[in-house]
């Protein structure tokens, strides 16, 4: 049985899987339908297809369509979130209508063009977001990618005036390794208002990350069983997953020296989920890197 503990949208472990591709190049659909019902059976609180995670810029808009059909057919009723990241909004918006039409029960939406952009700018991109459809929406806040960088004080204002619900944010930059979830929080709360501190980066989440409402995690979509277990402790204050904790740690620490896409469908292979080499321009893991995650599933605790 499928157990959830969100009390809203975007809380508790949210598990993004990689979108697997069939040898001709376009995305394996019941691959992919397998990591979304793995999560979600394992006790993921809600998969987010078309992210970094599952190359979502590198759709069109027929493929991501059938991605984001065949991850709301697998979740049954569960929670899927879409990212509609895109540089123009014009395709943002299309984006998000497309896939709440499709079932998405959330939408993500990461800031981005050729150049960084400016908080106006970002506001009417996520306010036309918001607008054009009534899904929840996280702003994913990723500053070393985008050159964009969210201030918890934008985000409050984003929170009160728009439908943007939650925020996902990395859990430690050299700028600021510590302390961003209680400044995300600080802000909320004299905006007199709520959302979900959410946070990213696997190596931060599994070793000392500040508490946070939810985790969003590539690498909890191809390790769900061990990932679910480490939140939980994290969540209860228990100890019961030291073993997994350990292991996902290993495995996040390798991934870190690889190129991001190219690691966690190399990992996906290994763990049985057929999955193909990333488009270009991400490049596949190594002969190398491979043998380093292979003999790190060789160690998956049983
Ligand atoms: N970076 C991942 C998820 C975790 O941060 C993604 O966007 O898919």
């Amino acid at each position: 049985m499928r157990v959830t503990s969100h009390p809203g949208p975007f809380h508790g472990l949210l598990a993004y899987p990689v979108t697997p591709l069939a040898a001709d190049g376009a995305p394996d659909l019941r691959a992919l339908a397998d990591l979304v019902a793995g999560a979600l059976d394992a006790g993921a609180d809600a998969v987010t297809v078309l992210a970094s995670s599952g190359a979502g810029t590198s759709f069109d808009r027929s493929e991501r369509d059938l991605v984001v059909r065949a991850a709301v057919a697998a979740a049954a009723s569960a929670p899927v979130h879409v990212a509609v990241s895109a540089p123009t909004t014009r395709d943002v918006v299309r984006f998000g209508r497309d896939a709440v039409d499709a079932g998405a029960a959330g939408l993500l939406i990461a800031p981005f063009a050729y150049g960084p952009l400016v908080d106006d700018e970002v506001e009417a991109h996520v306010r036309a977001l918001c607008d054009a459809t009534a899904a929840p929406v996280c702003f994913y806040n990723k500053p070393l990618q985008t050159g964009y960088d969210l201030t918890p004080e934008f985000f409050a204002r984003l929170v009160r005036e728009t439908t943007v619900h939650a925020v996902k944010d990395p859990a430690t930059l050299p700028a600021r390794p510590r302390g961003r979830a209680a400044a995300l929080r600080a802000a909320l709360a004299s905006s007199d208002v709520t959302a979900s501190v959410g946070l990213s980066m696997d190596v931060a989440l599994l070793d000392d990350a500040e508490a946070a409402d939810a985790w969003h995690t590539g690498l909890a979509a191809l390790a769900p069983v061990e990932y679910v277990a480490v939140r939980r402790d994290r969540v209860d204050g228990t100890e019961h997953a030291v073993e997994a904790r350990r292991w996902l740690l290993a495995v996040a620490t390798a991934l870190t020296a690889m190129r991001p896409l190219g690691g966690l469908h190399a990992l996906a292979e290994l763990l049985g989920t057929p999955a193909g080499a990333p488009r270009g321009p991400a490049l596949a893991a190594t002969r190398a890197q491979v043998d380093v995650l292979r003999d790190l599933v060789a160690q998956r605790p049983t």
